[in-house]
């Protein structure tokens, strides 16, 4: 028998994070996305691979509001993208970053605006805020750098400093396009271990798209749930405990 909890566990976790309906997508006369339908649940891990050029960013950055479909409609946390307000729910590392060497901010700086939405820009920064940066910054490793200035950082360097800014607040929703290209192996590895970490046990729904097919099959399953034209979704879904610990860091040890 069900119980009461799991019953409302259950519908809990299967709100809808982000659904597709008949999207499709052109540069021009270029088609990238033909009608494409798809919805990620909460507690979704979804893996994206697909061949280079196959639309795996499109695809990304028409999610998270930056390119609007050609045809078709997006839904963001059951609303219609364009009435969607609610964007620090959703944290998006981009494929390629990288900052003007010229860009005044440290990387304290940086990870640290990962915390404030623009109607919380001017409050003041508490001992929690710095105790959630420290914690980031501690998990990418890039706490020795972290008075350094941001446009001084090598690539992978630069890139963790990305990782942290998305995680230190915990978004409901974490999208990555390749997260960890240039990132040193010790360091992708427990980045890995914390996002799966994450997935599991800290309620998040992540979408990442990898070139890295062998990790997703271990992580999600061999069989892709889905497919659109050389784009492939394999999809795992948790329903383990939550986890208390409330840092970034215990997921490491
Ligand atoms: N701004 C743009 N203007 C015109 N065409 C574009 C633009 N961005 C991407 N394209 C084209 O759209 C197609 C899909 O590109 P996209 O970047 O989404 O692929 P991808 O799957 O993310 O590739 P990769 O694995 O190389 O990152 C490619 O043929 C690309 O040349």
């Amino acid at each position: 028998m069900i119980s009461d909890a799991n019953t409302a566990q259950g519908a809990v976790c299967h709100d809808s994070v982000i659904e597709l309906d008949h999207v499709s997508f052109a540069y021009q006369e270029q088609k990238v996305i033909s009608d494409f339908s798809f919805a990620i649940r909460e507690r979704d891990f979804v893996g994206v691979i697909g061949s280079n050029g196959a639309g795996k960013t499109t695809l990304l950055r028409m999610m998270v509001g930056l390119l609007q479909p050609t045809e078709g409609q997006i839904r963001l946390f059951g609303e219609p993208i364009r009435r969607f307000r609610d964007w620090e729910r959703i944290g998006y590392v981009p494929q390629k970053n990288a900052f003007n060497p010229l860009f005044p901010a440290t990387v304290r700086e940086v990870v640290m605006s990962g915390l404030y939405n623009n109607k919380k820009l001017f409050r003041r920064i508490g001992r929690e805020e710095q105790r959630k940066c420290d914690d980031a910054l501690e998990v990418m490793r890039i706490s020795e750098i972290q008075h350094k200035r941001i446009g001084q950082l090598s690539g992978g360097q630069q890139q963790r400093v990305f990782l942290a800014r998305a995680l230190v607040n915990k978004p409901d929703l974490l999208v990555l396009d390749e997260p960890t290209v240039g990132i040193d192996a010790q360091t992708q590895a427990d980045f890995f271990e914390l996002i799966f970490h994450m997935h599991a046990h800290h309620h998040m729904t992540f979408l990442m798209v990898s070139h890295d097919i062998s990790m997703i099959e271990d992580q999600l399953g061999q069989e892709p749930r889905e497919q659109c034209g050389a784009i492939k979704f394999y999809v795992r879904h948790s329903h383990e405990q939550d986890c208390a610990i409330p840092d970034l860091q215990h997921s490491l040890v």
